[in-house]
Protein backbone atom coordinates (compact mmCIF):
# COMPACT_ATOMS: atom_id res chain seq x y z
CA UNK A 1 0.00 0.00 0.00
CA UNK A 2 1.28 3.44 -0.80
CA UNK A 3 -0.10 6.77 0.17
CA UNK A 4 -0.43 9.40 -2.48
CA UNK A 5 0.34 12.91 -1.29
CA UNK A 6 1.42 16.30 -2.48
CA UNK A 7 5.02 17.10 -1.63
CA UNK A 8 6.45 20.52 -2.36
CA UNK A 9 10.15 20.91 -2.75
CA UNK A 10 11.15 24.23 -1.19
CA UNK A 11 14.06 24.36 -3.58
CA UNK A 12 12.28 23.99 -6.87
CA UNK A 13 9.06 25.38 -5.42
CA UNK A 14 7.38 22.75 -7.60
CA UNK A 15 4.67 20.47 -6.42
CA UNK A 16 4.15 16.98 -7.70
CA UNK A 17 1.95 14.05 -6.81
CA UNK A 18 4.18 11.21 -5.86
CA UNK A 19 3.94 8.12 -3.80
CA UNK A 20 5.22 8.65 -0.32
CA UNK A 21 6.45 5.57 1.47
CA UNK A 22 5.43 5.03 5.06
CA UNK A 23 7.75 3.38 7.60
CA UNK A 24 5.84 0.16 8.04
CA UNK A 25 5.49 -0.60 4.34
CA UNK A 26 7.78 -3.04 2.55
CA UNK A 27 8.69 -1.94 -0.89
CA UNK A 28 11.15 -2.64 -3.69
CA UNK A 29 14.62 -2.20 -2.25
CA UNK A 30 16.11 -1.13 -5.56
CA UNK A 31 14.18 2.10 -5.51
CA UNK A 32 15.01 5.05 -3.38
CA UNK A 33 12.00 7.19 -2.40
CA UNK A 34 10.87 8.45 -5.78
CA UNK A 35 9.58 11.83 -4.62
CA UNK A 36 12.85 12.95 -3.04
CA UNK A 37 14.30 16.05 -4.68
CA UNK A 38 16.94 14.79 -7.09
CA UNK A 39 20.46 16.14 -7.47
CA UNK A 40 19.49 18.01 -10.64
CA UNK A 41 16.36 19.50 -9.02
CA UNK A 42 18.39 20.67 -6.08
CA UNK A 43 21.14 22.13 -8.25
CA UNK A 44 18.60 24.05 -10.31
CA UNK A 45 17.01 25.39 -7.18
CA UNK A 46 20.31 26.43 -5.60
CA UNK A 47 21.40 28.18 -8.81
CA UNK A 48 18.05 29.90 -9.00
CA UNK A 49 18.47 31.14 -5.42
CA UNK A 50 21.95 32.45 -6.10
CA UNK A 51 20.63 34.44 -9.09
CA UNK A 52 17.62 35.85 -7.29
CA UNK A 53 19.52 36.97 -4.21
CA UNK A 54 18.91 40.66 -4.93
CA UNK A 55 15.16 40.14 -5.11
CA UNK A 56 15.16 38.44 -1.75
CA UNK A 57 16.98 41.13 0.22
CA UNK A 58 15.37 41.83 3.61
CA UNK A 59 12.48 44.20 3.01
CA UNK A 60 13.85 47.72 3.12
CA UNK A 61 10.53 49.34 2.27
CA UNK A 62 8.20 50.09 5.16
CA UNK A 63 5.37 47.61 5.13
CA UNK A 64 1.75 48.48 5.70
CA UNK A 65 1.80 47.17 9.22
CA UNK A 66 1.50 43.43 8.98
CA UNK A 67 -0.94 41.06 7.48
CA UNK A 68 -3.36 40.81 10.33
CA UNK A 69 -2.66 43.58 12.74
CA UNK A 70 -3.66 46.48 10.54
CA UNK A 71 -4.85 50.03 11.07
CA UNK A 72 -8.47 49.00 11.50
CA UNK A 73 -7.60 47.49 14.84
CA UNK A 74 -5.96 50.55 16.32
CA UNK A 75 -7.57 51.87 19.50
CA UNK A 76 -9.20 55.29 19.65
CA UNK A 77 -6.57 56.69 21.96
CA UNK A 78 -3.84 55.72 19.52
CA UNK A 79 -2.18 59.08 19.57
CA UNK A 80 0.03 58.80 22.61
CA UNK A 81 3.01 61.10 22.26
CA UNK A 82 5.95 59.65 20.41
CA UNK A 83 9.12 61.22 19.09
CA UNK A 84 10.16 59.97 15.70
CA UNK A 85 13.94 59.96 15.51
CA UNK A 86 15.31 60.12 11.96
CA UNK A 87 16.53 56.64 11.10
CA UNK A 88 20.08 56.26 9.81
CA UNK A 89 20.34 55.97 6.05
CA UNK A 90 21.10 52.24 6.16
CA UNK A 91 18.26 51.38 8.56
CA UNK A 92 15.00 50.16 7.11
CA UNK A 93 13.19 51.24 10.28
CA UNK A 94 11.81 54.40 11.80
CA UNK A 95 13.14 54.88 15.30
CA UNK A 96 10.50 55.84 17.81
CA UNK A 97 11.05 57.12 21.32
CA UNK A 98 8.26 57.23 23.83
CA UNK A 99 7.88 57.34 27.58
CA UNK A 100 8.00 53.96 29.30
CA UNK A 101 4.66 54.79 30.92
CA UNK A 102 3.00 54.07 27.57
CA UNK A 103 4.35 50.56 27.49
CA UNK A 104 3.88 49.36 31.00
CA UNK A 105 1.27 49.26 33.72
CA UNK A 106 1.86 51.07 36.97
CA UNK A 107 -0.20 48.44 38.81
CA UNK A 108 2.47 45.85 38.12
CA UNK A 109 5.26 47.96 39.51
CA UNK A 110 3.66 49.03 42.74
CA UNK A 111 4.62 46.97 45.76
CA UNK A 112 1.01 47.22 46.91
CA UNK A 113 -0.73 45.55 44.02
CA UNK A 114 -4.06 47.28 43.85
CA UNK A 115 -5.69 44.90 41.46
CA UNK A 116 -5.40 42.07 43.95
CA UNK A 117 -7.60 43.89 46.43
CA UNK A 118 -10.56 44.49 44.21
CA UNK A 119 -14.01 43.11 44.64
CA UNK A 120 -14.62 39.60 43.39
CA UNK A 121 -12.65 38.27 40.51
CA UNK A 122 -12.47 41.43 38.51
CA UNK A 123 -9.05 42.04 36.94
CA UNK A 124 -8.70 44.54 34.13
CA UNK A 125 -4.95 44.59 33.43
CA UNK A 126 -2.67 41.62 32.96
CA UNK A 127 0.87 41.37 31.67
CA UNK A 128 1.30 38.02 29.99
CA UNK A 129 4.40 36.32 28.68
CA UNK A 130 3.77 34.89 25.22
CA UNK A 131 6.13 32.61 23.39
CA UNK A 132 5.64 31.06 19.98
CA UNK A 133 7.18 27.65 19.31
CA UNK A 134 10.52 27.09 17.58
CA UNK A 135 10.69 25.22 14.31
CA UNK A 136 12.02 21.67 14.41
CA UNK A 137 15.40 20.83 12.89
CA UNK A 138 15.68 19.14 9.52
CA UNK A 139 16.76 15.49 9.68
CA UNK A 140 20.04 14.03 8.50
CA UNK A 141 19.21 10.57 7.21
CA UNK A 142 20.01 8.30 4.28
CA UNK A 143 17.83 5.76 2.62
CA UNK A 144 18.76 2.22 3.66
CA UNK A 145 17.47 -1.18 2.71
CA UNK A 146 18.48 -4.82 2.71
CA UNK A 147 20.40 -4.56 -0.50
CA UNK A 148 21.58 -1.04 0.02
CA UNK A 149 23.63 0.01 3.02
CA UNK A 150 23.56 3.69 2.17
CA UNK A 151 21.25 5.37 -0.27
CA UNK A 152 20.34 8.93 -1.17
CA UNK A 153 19.56 11.44 1.58
CA UNK A 154 15.99 11.19 2.82
CA UNK A 155 15.92 13.45 5.91
CA UNK A 156 12.59 15.29 6.18
CA UNK A 157 12.02 18.93 7.18
CA UNK A 158 11.39 20.08 10.73
CA UNK A 159 7.82 21.02 11.63
CA UNK A 160 6.88 24.68 12.08
CA UNK A 161 6.51 26.00 15.63
CA UNK A 162 3.05 26.72 17.01
CA UNK A 163 1.79 30.33 17.04
CA UNK A 164 0.07 32.35 19.75
CA UNK A 165 -3.40 33.63 18.85
CA UNK A 166 -5.92 35.87 20.55
CA UNK A 167 -9.70 35.95 20.17
CA UNK A 168 -12.29 38.14 21.85
CA UNK A 169 -15.57 36.50 22.80
CA UNK A 170 -18.87 37.48 24.42
CA UNK A 171 -19.68 36.27 27.91
CA UNK A 172 -16.39 37.11 29.62
CA UNK A 173 -15.99 40.22 31.77
CA UNK A 174 -12.63 39.86 33.49
CA UNK A 175 -9.05 39.00 32.68
CA UNK A 176 -8.64 37.06 35.93
CA UNK A 177 -8.74 33.67 34.24
CA UNK A 178 -5.82 34.36 31.89
CA UNK A 179 -2.68 32.35 32.54
CA UNK A 180 0.60 34.15 33.21
CA UNK A 181 2.32 32.47 30.27
CA UNK A 182 1.10 31.20 26.92
CA UNK A 183 3.48 29.06 24.92
CA UNK A 184 3.11 27.66 21.42
CA UNK A 185 4.42 24.11 20.99
CA UNK A 186 7.79 23.55 19.32
CA UNK A 187 7.78 21.84 15.94
CA UNK A 188 9.15 18.29 15.91
CA UNK A 189 12.37 17.47 14.11
CA UNK A 190 12.18 15.89 10.68
CA UNK A 191 12.72 12.15 10.39
CA UNK A 192 14.00 9.50 7.98
CA UNK A 193 11.94 8.47 4.95
CA UNK A 194 11.31 12.14 4.13
CA UNK A 195 9.00 12.48 7.06
CA UNK A 196 8.43 16.08 8.03
CA UNK A 197 8.21 16.85 11.73
CA UNK A 198 4.83 17.54 13.30
CA UNK A 199 3.71 21.15 13.57
CA UNK A 200 3.86 22.63 17.07
CA UNK A 201 0.53 23.15 18.81
CA UNK A 202 -0.96 26.63 18.51
CA UNK A 203 -2.16 28.33 21.65
CA UNK A 204 -5.24 30.54 21.89
CA UNK A 205 -5.83 33.32 24.40
CA UNK A 206 -9.53 34.01 24.86
CA UNK A 207 -10.36 37.47 26.17
CA UNK A 208 -13.49 39.54 26.77
CA UNK A 209 -14.69 41.96 24.09
CA UNK A 210 -13.19 45.38 24.83
CA UNK A 211 -9.68 44.10 25.50
CA UNK A 212 -6.71 46.00 24.12
CA UNK A 213 -3.48 44.08 23.63
CA UNK A 214 -0.31 46.14 23.71
CA UNK A 215 3.34 45.33 23.48
CA UNK A 216 5.15 45.96 26.76
CA UNK A 217 8.50 45.49 28.43
CA UNK A 218 9.36 42.62 30.74
CA UNK A 219 7.98 43.89 34.10
CA UNK A 220 11.03 42.50 35.94
CA UNK A 221 13.36 44.58 33.79
CA UNK A 222 11.21 47.66 34.33
CA UNK A 223 11.19 47.07 38.10
CA UNK A 224 15.00 46.82 38.14
CA UNK A 225 15.34 49.94 36.05
CA UNK A 226 12.93 51.87 38.24
CA UNK A 227 14.57 50.76 41.49
CA UNK A 228 17.97 51.91 40.17
CA UNK A 229 16.53 55.29 39.21
CA UNK A 230 14.75 55.71 42.54
CA UNK A 231 18.13 55.34 44.30
CA UNK A 232 19.51 58.35 42.44
CA UNK A 233 16.37 60.48 42.50
CA UNK A 234 15.09 59.95 46.00
CA UNK A 235 12.10 62.27 45.79
CA UNK A 236 10.67 61.12 42.49
CA UNK A 237 7.63 58.87 42.33
CA UNK A 238 7.02 55.85 40.18
CA UNK A 239 4.84 57.57 37.63
CA UNK A 240 7.28 60.42 37.01
CA UNK A 241 10.15 57.93 36.54
CA UNK A 242 8.13 56.04 33.96
CA UNK A 243 7.18 59.28 32.23
CA UNK A 244 10.80 60.45 32.10
CA UNK A 245 12.28 57.16 30.92
CA UNK A 246 12.18 57.00 27.16
CA UNK A 247 12.05 53.74 25.32
CA UNK A 248 13.52 53.41 21.82
CA UNK A 249 11.89 51.04 19.39
CA UNK A 250 12.41 49.99 15.79
CA UNK A 251 9.15 50.66 14.01
CA UNK A 252 7.74 50.29 10.53
CA UNK A 253 5.12 52.36 8.71
CA UNK A 254 4.95 54.37 5.51
CA UNK A 255 4.75 57.95 6.72
CA UNK A 256 3.96 57.39 10.35
CA UNK A 257 5.27 54.53 12.45
CA UNK A 258 2.53 52.03 13.11
CA UNK A 259 4.17 48.73 14.01
CA UNK A 260 6.92 47.62 16.35
CA UNK A 261 9.37 45.33 14.59
CA UNK A 262 10.10 42.13 16.49
CA UNK A 263 13.28 40.16 15.89
CA UNK A 264 14.01 36.48 16.35
CA UNK A 265 17.17 35.29 18.02
CA UNK A 266 18.43 33.00 15.32
CA UNK A 267 21.30 32.41 12.99
CA UNK A 268 22.63 34.65 10.22
CA UNK A 269 21.77 33.93 6.58
CA UNK A 270 23.71 30.88 5.37
CA UNK A 271 24.30 29.65 8.93
CA UNK A 272 22.23 27.48 11.26
CA UNK A 273 23.28 23.97 10.27
CA UNK A 274 22.87 20.73 12.13
CA UNK A 275 25.81 18.38 11.49
CA UNK A 276 25.89 14.64 11.92
CA UNK A 277 29.15 12.66 11.86
CA UNK A 278 31.64 15.30 10.74
CA UNK A 279 31.93 18.56 12.66
CA UNK A 280 31.13 22.11 11.63
CA UNK A 281 34.87 22.91 11.36
CA UNK A 282 35.34 20.04 8.92
CA UNK A 283 32.57 21.34 6.72
CA UNK A 284 33.59 24.99 6.98
CA UNK A 285 36.97 24.08 5.39
CA UNK A 286 35.39 22.52 2.33
CA UNK A 287 34.93 24.62 -0.80
CA UNK A 288 31.76 22.76 -1.78
CA UNK A 289 30.18 23.54 1.57
CA UNK A 290 31.18 27.21 1.37
CA UNK A 291 29.61 27.33 -2.09
CA UNK A 292 26.46 25.62 -0.86
CA UNK A 293 26.21 28.00 2.10
CA UNK A 294 26.43 30.95 -0.27
CA UNK A 295 23.52 29.59 -2.26
CA UNK A 296 21.42 28.73 0.78
CA UNK A 297 22.04 32.24 2.08
CA UNK A 298 19.48 33.44 -0.43
CA UNK A 299 16.90 31.01 0.88
CA UNK A 300 17.52 32.31 4.40
CA UNK A 301 17.32 35.92 3.32
CA UNK A 302 13.95 35.23 1.73
CA UNK A 303 12.78 33.47 4.88
CA UNK A 304 14.02 36.27 7.16
CA UNK A 305 12.31 38.81 4.91
CA UNK A 306 8.98 37.04 5.35
CA UNK A 307 9.56 36.88 9.08
CA UNK A 308 10.28 40.61 9.24
CA UNK A 309 6.97 41.24 7.47
CA UNK A 310 5.03 39.00 9.83
CA UNK A 311 6.78 39.66 13.13
CA UNK A 312 5.27 43.05 13.80
CA UNK A 313 3.04 44.35 16.52
CA UNK A 314 0.89 47.49 16.26
CA UNK A 315 2.59 50.35 18.09
CA UNK A 316 -0.70 51.54 19.60
CA UNK A 317 -1.98 48.07 20.36
CA UNK A 318 -4.61 45.75 19.03
CA UNK A 319 -8.14 46.82 19.88
CA UNK A 320 -10.56 43.92 20.25
CA UNK A 321 -13.66 46.07 20.62
CA UNK A 322 -15.81 43.59 18.70
CA UNK A 323 -16.12 39.83 18.72
CA UNK A 324 -13.30 38.50 16.52
CA UNK A 325 -14.63 35.91 14.09
CA UNK A 326 -11.26 34.26 13.61
CA UNK A 327 -8.33 34.18 16.05
CA UNK A 328 -5.69 36.83 15.36
CA UNK A 329 -2.08 35.76 15.27
CA UNK A 330 0.00 37.61 17.87
CA UNK A 331 3.30 35.75 17.59
CA UNK A 332 4.07 33.39 14.75
CA UNK A 333 5.93 30.14 15.31
CA UNK A 334 9.41 29.59 13.84
CA UNK A 335 9.79 27.83 10.50
CA UNK A 336 11.09 24.28 10.48
CA UNK A 337 14.57 23.61 9.05
CA UNK A 338 15.23 21.84 5.75
CA UNK A 339 16.12 18.16 5.85
CA UNK A 340 19.29 16.86 4.20
CA UNK A 341 17.38 15.51 1.18
CA UNK A 342 17.38 19.09 -0.16
CA UNK A 343 21.18 19.29 -0.25
CA UNK A 344 21.97 16.41 -2.58
CA UNK A 345 23.75 17.79 -5.66
CA UNK A 346 26.22 16.30 -8.12
CA UNK A 347 29.02 17.65 -5.95
CA UNK A 348 27.51 16.88 -2.56
CA UNK A 349 26.63 13.21 -2.63
CA UNK A 350 26.28 12.53 1.12
CA UNK A 351 25.02 15.67 2.84
CA UNK A 352 25.53 14.91 6.53
CA UNK A 353 23.91 18.15 7.53
CA UNK A 354 20.51 19.81 7.60
CA UNK A 355 19.17 23.21 8.57
CA UNK A 356 18.05 23.95 12.09
CA UNK A 357 14.61 25.39 12.77
CA UNK A 358 13.99 29.08 13.34
CA UNK A 359 13.48 30.19 16.90
CA UNK A 360 10.09 31.30 18.19
CA UNK A 361 9.28 34.79 19.48
CA UNK A 362 9.05 35.67 23.14
CA UNK A 363 7.36 38.90 24.13
CA UNK A 364 5.45 40.39 27.04
CA UNK A 365 2.01 41.65 26.12
CA UNK A 366 -0.25 43.81 28.23
CA UNK A 367 -3.93 42.93 28.14
CA UNK A 368 -6.11 45.81 29.20
CA UNK A 369 -9.85 45.38 29.50
CA UNK A 370 -11.84 48.50 28.71
CA UNK A 371 -15.46 47.73 29.39
CA UNK A 372 -17.71 49.18 26.81
CA UNK A 373 -20.58 51.09 28.41
CA UNK A 374 -22.64 53.83 26.74
CA UNK A 375 -22.57 56.00 29.84
CA UNK A 376 -20.12 56.34 32.71
CA UNK A 377 -21.05 57.56 36.19
CA UNK A 378 -18.33 59.80 37.63
CA UNK A 379 -18.33 61.35 41.06
CA UNK A 380 -16.51 61.82 44.31
CA UNK A 381 -16.71 58.89 46.74
CA UNK A 382 -20.06 58.68 48.52
CA UNK A 383 -21.89 60.85 45.98
CA UNK A 384 -24.40 58.04 45.45
CA UNK A 385 -23.32 56.57 42.08
CA UNK A 386 -23.89 52.98 43.12
CA UNK A 387 -27.28 53.85 44.60
CA UNK A 388 -28.32 55.42 41.29
CA UNK A 389 -27.22 52.36 39.29
CA UNK A 390 -28.97 50.14 41.79
CA UNK A 391 -32.25 52.01 41.34
CA UNK A 392 -32.21 52.26 37.55
CA UNK A 393 -30.95 48.81 36.59
CA UNK A 394 -30.69 45.23 37.78
CA UNK A 395 -27.00 45.70 38.61
CA UNK A 396 -26.19 45.37 42.31
CA UNK A 397 -23.03 47.35 43.10
CA UNK A 398 -21.99 47.65 46.74
CA UNK A 399 -23.47 50.62 48.59
CA UNK A 400 -22.13 51.98 51.86
CA UNK A 401 -21.84 55.20 53.79
CA UNK A 402 -18.03 55.00 53.83
CA UNK A 403 -15.78 56.12 50.99
CA UNK A 404 -14.60 53.73 48.26
CA UNK A 405 -17.27 51.11 48.72
CA UNK A 406 -17.05 50.55 44.99
CA UNK A 407 -13.70 48.93 44.22
CA UNK A 408 -14.35 47.64 40.73
CA UNK A 409 -16.59 48.77 37.89
CA UNK A 410 -20.12 47.45 37.53
CA UNK A 411 -22.19 47.70 34.39
CA UNK A 412 -25.96 47.88 34.37
CA UNK A 413 -28.29 47.64 31.37
CA UNK A 414 -31.23 49.99 31.13
CA UNK A 415 -34.22 49.86 28.82
CA UNK A 416 -35.34 53.25 27.60
CA UNK A 417 -39.00 53.75 28.55
CA UNK A 418 -39.83 55.78 25.47
CA UNK A 419 -38.64 53.63 22.58
CA UNK A 420 -37.51 50.40 24.27
CA UNK A 421 -33.89 50.85 23.17
CA UNK A 422 -31.29 49.66 25.67
CA UNK A 423 -28.12 51.31 26.86
CA UNK A 424 -25.46 50.40 29.41
CA UNK A 425 -24.19 52.43 32.37
CA UNK A 426 -20.91 51.83 34.20
CA UNK A 427 -20.38 52.66 37.86
CA UNK A 428 -16.68 53.15 38.63
CA UNK A 429 -14.88 53.83 41.94
CA UNK A 430 -15.00 57.38 43.26
CA UNK A 431 -12.49 59.97 42.06
CA UNK A 432 -10.80 62.32 44.53
CA UNK A 433 -8.57 65.37 44.14
CA UNK A 434 -5.14 64.16 43.06
CA UNK A 435 -6.49 60.93 41.51
CA UNK A 436 -4.51 61.71 38.36
CA UNK A 437 -1.41 61.47 40.60
CA UNK A 438 -2.53 58.05 41.84
CA UNK A 439 -4.28 59.27 45.00
CA UNK A 440 -7.25 57.25 46.23
CA UNK A 441 -8.03 54.61 43.66
CA UNK A 442 -6.23 56.63 40.99
CA UNK A 443 -7.61 57.05 37.51
CA UNK A 444 -7.02 53.53 36.28
CA UNK A 445 -10.74 52.83 36.18
CA UNK A 446 -11.32 55.62 33.72
CA UNK A 447 -10.34 53.17 31.01
CA UNK A 448 -13.81 51.65 31.41
CA UNK A 449 -15.64 54.84 30.50
CA UNK A 450 -13.04 56.17 28.08
CA UNK A 451 -15.07 54.96 25.13
CA UNK A 452 -18.48 55.86 26.56
CA UNK A 453 -20.59 58.26 24.58
CA UNK A 454 -21.60 60.21 27.65
CA UNK A 455 -20.41 60.96 31.17
CA UNK A 456 -22.87 61.48 34.00
CA UNK A 457 -21.33 63.60 36.76
CA UNK A 458 -22.86 62.78 40.13
CA UNK A 459 -22.43 65.39 42.87
CA UNK A 460 -24.00 65.39 46.29
CA UNK A 461 -26.06 68.50 46.88
CA UNK A 462 -25.68 67.82 50.61
CA UNK A 463 -21.94 68.53 50.33
CA UNK A 464 -20.67 71.96 51.32
CA UNK A 465 -19.68 73.14 47.85
CA UNK A 466 -21.02 70.94 45.04
CA UNK A 467 -19.69 73.26 42.33
CA UNK A 468 -16.16 72.82 43.74
CA UNK A 469 -16.75 69.04 43.68
CA UNK A 470 -17.78 69.27 40.03
CA UNK A 471 -14.64 71.25 39.20
CA UNK A 472 -12.44 68.67 40.94
CA UNK A 473 -13.99 65.96 38.80
CA UNK A 474 -13.56 67.96 35.59
CA UNK A 475 -9.91 68.73 36.36
CA UNK A 476 -9.07 65.15 37.28
CA UNK A 477 -10.67 63.93 34.06
CA UNK A 478 -8.36 66.12 31.99
CA UNK A 479 -10.10 69.53 31.99
CA UNK A 480 -13.09 71.06 30.21
CA UNK A 481 -11.62 70.45 26.76
CA UNK A 482 -11.60 66.71 27.28
CA UNK A 483 -14.98 66.60 29.00
CA UNK A 484 -16.55 68.53 26.13
CA UNK A 485 -15.80 65.61 23.80
CA UNK A 486 -18.60 63.65 25.56
CA UNK A 487 -22.31 64.13 26.10
CA UNK A 488 -22.53 65.43 29.65
CA UNK A 489 -25.29 65.25 32.25
CA UNK A 490 -24.82 66.64 35.76
CA UNK A 491 -26.89 64.92 38.44
CA UNK A 492 -27.28 66.58 41.84
CA UNK A 493 -28.04 63.67 44.16
CA UNK A 494 -29.26 63.61 47.75
CA UNK A 495 -31.80 66.36 47.02
CA UNK A 496 -33.91 64.94 49.85
CA UNK A 497 -31.49 66.31 52.44
CA UNK A 498 -32.39 69.81 53.56
CA UNK A 499 -34.35 70.32 50.36
CA UNK A 500 -36.38 73.19 51.76
CA UNK A 501 -33.37 75.16 52.98
CA UNK A 502 -32.46 78.18 50.79
CA UNK A 503 -28.73 77.11 50.83
CA UNK A 504 -29.59 73.84 49.14
CA UNK A 505 -31.61 75.65 46.47
CA UNK A 506 -28.78 78.14 45.99
CA UNK A 507 -26.25 75.33 45.57
CA UNK A 508 -28.37 73.76 42.86
CA UNK A 509 -28.91 77.12 41.10
CA UNK A 510 -25.12 77.63 40.93
CA UNK A 511 -24.69 74.22 39.34
CA UNK A 512 -27.53 74.92 36.92
CA UNK A 513 -25.94 78.20 35.80
CA UNK A 514 -22.55 76.56 35.37
CA UNK A 515 -24.09 73.76 33.29
CA UNK A 516 -26.05 76.18 31.13
CA UNK A 517 -22.78 77.99 30.28
CA UNK A 518 -21.38 74.68 29.08
CA UNK A 519 -24.65 73.69 27.34
CA UNK A 520 -24.92 70.69 29.64
CA UNK A 521 -28.12 69.31 31.12
CA UNK A 522 -28.54 69.07 34.91
CA UNK A 523 -31.14 67.80 37.34
CA UNK A 524 -31.68 67.23 41.04
CA UNK A 525 -32.64 63.75 42.22
CA UNK A 526 -32.86 61.64 45.31
CA UNK A 527 -31.65 58.18 44.47
CA UNK A 528 -32.44 56.91 47.93
CA UNK A 529 -36.06 58.07 47.81
CA UNK A 530 -36.33 57.41 44.08
CA UNK A 531 -37.38 60.98 43.33
CA UNK A 532 -36.99 62.28 39.77
CA UNK A 533 -35.71 58.90 38.58
CA UNK A 534 -38.00 58.84 35.52
CA UNK A 535 -36.66 62.18 34.30
CA UNK A 536 -33.14 60.95 35.02
CA UNK A 537 -33.71 57.89 32.85
CA UNK A 538 -35.01 60.00 30.02
CA UNK A 539 -32.04 62.36 30.14
CA UNK A 540 -29.61 59.46 30.44
CA UNK A 541 -31.09 57.79 27.36
CA UNK A 542 -30.67 61.05 25.44
CA UNK A 543 -27.07 61.29 26.61
CA UNK A 544 -26.28 57.68 25.71
CA UNK A 545 -28.05 57.31 22.41
CA UNK A 546 -27.96 60.68 20.66
N1 LIG B 1 -30.02 60.88 51.85
C1 LIG B 1 -29.58 60.28 50.75
N2 LIG B 1 -28.56 59.42 50.83
C2 LIG B 1 -28.13 58.82 49.70
C3 LIG B 1 -28.69 59.10 48.44
N3 LIG B 1 -28.04 58.37 47.51
C4 LIG B 1 -27.09 57.67 48.16
N4 LIG B 1 -27.14 57.92 49.47
C5 LIG B 1 -26.28 57.34 50.53
O1 LIG B 1 -24.96 57.76 50.33
C6 LIG B 1 -24.05 56.72 50.72
C7 LIG B 1 -23.08 56.44 49.60
O2 LIG B 1 -23.78 55.88 48.52
P1 LIG B 1 -23.07 55.03 47.37
O3 LIG B 1 -24.09 54.78 46.34
O4 LIG B 1 -22.33 53.89 47.93
O5 LIG B 1 -22.03 56.12 46.88
P2 LIG B 1 -20.89 55.95 45.76
O6 LIG B 1 -20.82 57.23 45.01
O7 LIG B 1 -21.13 54.73 44.96
O8 LIG B 1 -19.62 55.80 46.68
P3 LIG B 1 -18.20 55.12 46.36
O9 LIG B 1 -18.44 53.66 46.27
O10 LIG B 1 -17.33 55.49 47.48
O11 LIG B 1 -17.73 55.71 45.07
C8 LIG B 1 -24.91 55.54 51.09
O12 LIG B 1 -25.02 55.47 52.48
C9 LIG B 1 -26.25 55.83 50.46
O13 LIG B 1 -27.32 55.26 51.16
C10 LIG B 1 -29.77 60.04 48.40
O14 LIG B 1 -30.35 60.35 47.39
N5 LIG B 1 -30.17 60.59 49.59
Amino acid sequence: MRVSCLKICPMTQMASYKSLPRCSIRWNSNFAPDNAPRATDNEQWLDHLAKTRKVLQPLPEHGNGGYLLNDANLPENRKFPIEVAPASSDSPYINVRSSLAHFTSIQYLQTFNKHKHRQGNFVDVRIIKCRSGSGGDGAVSFFRDAGRSIGPPDGGDGGDGGSVYVQSVEGLNSLSKLRTTYTGGDGSNGAADQLDGARGKDTLITVPVGTIVRWCMDPREVRELVSKKIKYKKNSNLRSILEETKLKLDCTGKNQPNCIQLFRTAYNPGEGWVFKGKSKEYHDDKDWFIELKEKVKSYDIGLFGTELQEDRFPLYGLDLSKVTEKPICLLKGGKGGLGNMHFLTNLVRNPRFAKSGRSGLEQYLMFELKMIADLGLVGLPNAGKSTILNKISNARPRIGHWQFTTLSPTIGTIKSVRDETTFTVADIPGIIQGASKDKGMGLDFLRHIERSKGWVFVVSIADEDPIADLNILINELGGLEKVRTKNVLVVCNKADIDCEKPESINKYRKIQTFCREQSWDSLPISALKEENIDVLLEKMAKCALY
